[in-house]
């Protein structure tokens, strides 16, 4: 069983897409933290389905803290919150709940849990369990910010429509406050229209797209991170493909780089004012598994949402009947959108585990 993650910022999800509610136990929160309501809210709220390129399902997710907090301000004692699901519709599961939907998790989930897994939703697997997430990774933010590091992520890619993307060496808190604004995450706003467009295209087919997150971490203290086993790059992949749909992850020049020359990838160092950095950044501030405190920049592929209407063929996984799925229901015909929120709170439990 591993719902859980984390040592020193530890982080357990439960829940169901169609349970009576989802939650997380968040351990690790340093005592007195005055969790900022404003800031959690703006933070949860941008991965809440809005607009025509998001599931139909809509739902508040307020935040219901059971433990750990009194009057706003965190004991230090394990911080429970509980997100109700309040726009079920369970109906679309009923007579599919046998039928393996491509892509998704019913056939693996029924292997794993001999068949007493809760398929209504794609059940713990969902991709709603982004948002008690979400919420620890707002928690892990506000710990982080007060260390002075910033987290920012946009969509960089979404059905080969590219953003702006991030400036290697001089990213910052003023893109992070932008695309914080924005209800699309994007660093380029007419860029933003040609993937809604995409989005929409692809929905009008009866299918879905995928795309890429860009995410980077300003302020970050040169030092963090052991080899061999938990490298920065390491503790960073392991919480990012625990996001549901995501299927690569690349630090800085990532795949590219195999491409380069050394006189290319490598990063020239610099001393300025007495500080030591690099004039370029294709090392996305990670050498040897340790920063070197240069901003961290990596990018995580999302791949189409797998519930699409289009008739697919699959089987009855409990008869071994072939059959036509033509899955109903209210998803996402892209992920990517919600899902630049889900890449920030994933980096910031991750550090906050890292920094103690
Ligand atoms: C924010 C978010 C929203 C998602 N929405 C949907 C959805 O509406 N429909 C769907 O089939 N999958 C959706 N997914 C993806 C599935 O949960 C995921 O593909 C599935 O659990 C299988 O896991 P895997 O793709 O990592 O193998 C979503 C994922 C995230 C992170
Ligand atoms: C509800 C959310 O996303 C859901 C993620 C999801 C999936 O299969 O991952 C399937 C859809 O849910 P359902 O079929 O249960 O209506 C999405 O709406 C959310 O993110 O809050």
């Amino acid at each position: 069983m591993s719902s859980s993650f984390g040592s020193r910022f530890r982080v357990t999800l439960f829940g169901e897409s169609h349970g009576p509610a989802i939650g997380a136990v968040i351990e690790g929160v340093t005592p007195g933290l005055h969790l900022e309501e404003g800031y959690i809210r703006a933070y949860c709220a941008r991965r809440l389905a809005r607009g025509a390129y998001s599931t139909a399902r809509r739902e508040p997710d307020l935040p219901h803290i059971v433990s750990g907090a009194v009057d706003g301000v965190a004991c230090g004692t394990p911080l429970t919150v509980v997100i109700e699901n309040t726009s079920t519709r369970s109906g679309d599961y009923g007579p599919q709940s046998q039928i393996a939907r491509p892509g998704h998790a019913d056939y693996t989930g029924h292997l794993r849990y001999g068949g007493f897994n809760d398929v209504r939703g794609g059940g713990h697997f969902s991709g709603r369990l982004t948002a008690p997430l979400v919420y620890a990774g707002a928690v892990a933010s506000l710990m982080l910010r007060q260390r002075g590091i910033a987290i920012g992520a946009h969509a960089a890619e979404i059905a080969g429509v590219t953003d702006t993307p991030f400036d290697p060496v001089s990213v910052g808190p003023r893109e992070f406050d932008a695309l914080h604004s924005r209800d699309f995450p994007v660093l380029d706003p007419a860029v933003g229209e040609g993937m809604q467009a995409a989005i929409a295209a692809a929905r009008a087919d009866c299918d879905s797209v995928g795309g890429v997150v860009e995410c980077a971490v300003t302020g970050l203290p040169a030092g963090v991170g052991d080899p061999f086993f938990d490298t920065l790059e390491s503790r960073l992949a392991y919480l990012l493909f625990a996001i549901p749909a995501v299927k690569g992850v690349e630090f800085g020049a990532g795949f590219s780089a195999a491409r380069m020359r050394g006189s290319e990838s490598n990063d020239p160092f610099v001393s300025e004012g007495g500080k030591i950095r690099t004039s370029r950044n294709a090392a996305g501030g990670i050498q040897g598994g340790i920063s070197n405190g240069m901003p961290l920049l990596f990018r995580a592929a999302f791949k189409p949402t797998p519930s699409i209407a289009k008739p697919q063929q699959t089987v009855n996984f409990v008869t071994g009947e072939a059959l036509t799925a033509e899955i109903r229901g209210r998803h996402d015909p892209c992920i990517v959108p919600r899902a630049a929120v889900c890449v920030e709170a994933a980096a910031a439990i991750a550090l906050a585990d890292l920094l103690g």
